[in-house]
């Protein structure tokens, strides 16, 4: 079974989680979960919930889906508010070790769910390269205010783990689980 068959069903509205799977060559569909995000959880349990919450939320047999949440010091940054809030997030990340969650939830001959963890340590940043990046919006629509894999490259000073659990999704091991499965790109 594989793409020549059934597509896999991602269960994410997120441009990076779907950008990861086509790069790897599988054909999607894409359905964006209509999911509360509004649990009081610790923010590991958080990211395992959600991506529950969503993988469950959309029907058929192959289903991916997956929840981030930066965890500085047990307190969960989700996506900022707005661009005042973005500013907090990076003044409270500045020159600081944190976590990111990235809760994965695949169905298939089964289910799996499970909680993959990166730490980030952000360089101490100054107060115009915090407004110089809200400015351009990036941080707007991620998880702890800051997207890895753009202008946020250059708020990092290193990374220990999986890049792509930061970027929210960890790609290799959904891979491994579908090849498992039998099924492939
Ligand atoms: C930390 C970090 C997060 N992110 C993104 C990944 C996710 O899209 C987002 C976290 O929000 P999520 O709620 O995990 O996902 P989403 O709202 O984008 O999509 P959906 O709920 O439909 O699945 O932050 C990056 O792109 N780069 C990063 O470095």
């Amino acid at each position: 079974m594989g793409s020549g068959d059934a597509p896999l069903i991602l269960a994410s509205g997120s441009p990076r989680r779907r950008a990861l799977l086509e790069a790897l060559g599988y054909r999607l569909k894409v359905v964006v979960p209509n999911v509360a995000e509004d649990l009081d959880l610790a923010p590991q349990e958080l990211a395992r919930a959600l991506a529950l919450r969503k993988g469950r939320s959309v029907e058929g047999r192959f289903v991916v889906a997956a929840d981030t949440v930066v965890d500085l010091d047990g307190t969960a940054l989700g996506k900022p508010r707005d661009p005042e809030e973005n500013l907090d997030f990076l003044r409270r990340l500045s020159g600081r070790e944190h976590q990111v969650h990235t809760g994965l939830y695949l169905r298939g001959e089964g289910e799996v769910l499970e909680v993959h963890t990166a730490r980030v340590r952000f360089r101490r940043l100054s107060e115009e390269e915090m407004r110089w990046y809200v400015q351009s919006g990036e941080g707007l629509d991620k998880a702890g205010g800051y997207g890895a894999q753009g202008l946020g490259m250059a708020l990092l000073e290193g990374i220990e783990g999986d890049f792509y659990t930061v970027v929210g999704l960890p790609v290799s091991r959904v891979f491994a689980l579908l090849w498992a499965w039998g099924f492939r790109p």
